[in-house]
């Protein structure tokens, strides 16, 4: 599979060694300061673009790959405010896309605990429920992606809960996510339920990069001759 690198910091970086393992090859690697090459005819060479770049620049860069039809995974986080425009866009016109907040094996299997603890949690107002997630210093966004999509999971099943915040609340209808910068992290995502007789969380911990860059690359390889908007959860077969 020829695959366009769109993002070549630290994830683009480690999707290249683990695409290479896998026996593709990488036919172009994007990065801030070689744009010009981000062109139709460019892309018209390879079978899927993969791309890992900021907030700022992912809905624009996700926009020109469905335009060209090039089969994309996207995994940059905290540009979903436009997430509406691209899922039409890819409907309408028949186009291919993967995105995850997070491609790791783990927390996609840990999405599917969280939406079941917060089943098992929407009987029980006892509990109040709130999450916190920890990266590193170089991280653009906060809450994290991943977060985002935790507390979407939560918000969709405990009705108590009305909203996500990104700071404390005493608003007991606020789902309160707390972010902590620190390095060397590369994700840790928690989500606690504390009542005043117990408490209950549940951790995901990633110890290095390699779980996101090895998912981006199966959801790659899934998508390549299809057509549609996946997520993990069709790519694992969860
Ligand atoms: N879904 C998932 O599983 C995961 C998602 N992520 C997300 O992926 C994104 C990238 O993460 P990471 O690799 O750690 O970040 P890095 O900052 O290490 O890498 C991003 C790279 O993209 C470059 N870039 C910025 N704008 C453009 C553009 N318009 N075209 C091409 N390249 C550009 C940056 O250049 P410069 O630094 O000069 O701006 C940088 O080299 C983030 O949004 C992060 O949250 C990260 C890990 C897992
Ligand atoms: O920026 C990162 O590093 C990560 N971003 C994703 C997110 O925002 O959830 C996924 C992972 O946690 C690492």
């Amino acid at each position: 599979m020829k695959i366009a690198l769109v993002g070549y910091g630290k994830m683009g970086k480690a999707i290249e060694e683990i695409a290479l393992k896998r026996g593709h090859e990488i036919v172009l690697k994007l990065d801030i300061d070689n744009q010009h090459e981000f062109t139709k005819e460019n892309l018209a060479k390879a079978d899927v673009a993969i791309e890992f770049t900021s907030p700022h620049s992912a809905y624009n860069n996700v926009s020109k790959l469905l335009e060209w039809n090039v089969p994309t995974v996207c995994g940059s986080t905290g540009w979903l405010d436009k997430w509406d425009t691209v899922r039409k866009y890819t409907d309408e016109n028949n186009r291919a896309l993967v995105y995850a907040s997070n491609y790791s094996v783990g927390v996609n299997i840990f999405f599917e605990i969280n939406k079941r603890l917060a089943e098992l949690m929407a009987p029980h107002a006892e509990y109040d429920v709130r999450l916190e997630e920890i990266h590193h210093t170089e991280k653009k966004d906060s809450p994290s992606g991943t977060a985002v999509s935790l507390a979407e999971q939560i918000l969709e099943r405990i009705a108590r809960k009305t909203k996500w915040i990104n700071e404390e609340s005493d608003n007991a209808s606020d789902l309160v996510i707390l972010s902590e910068r620190v390095d060397p992290a590369p994700g840790t995502h928690i989500a606690l339920y504390t009542s005043a007789i117990d408490d209950i969380e549940i951790i995901h911990t990633a110890h290095n990069r390699t779980g996101f860059a090895t998912g981006a690359v199966l959801a790659a390889e899934f998508v390549k001759d299809k057509k549609g908007i996946f997520s993990m959860k069709e790519v694992l077969g969860l």
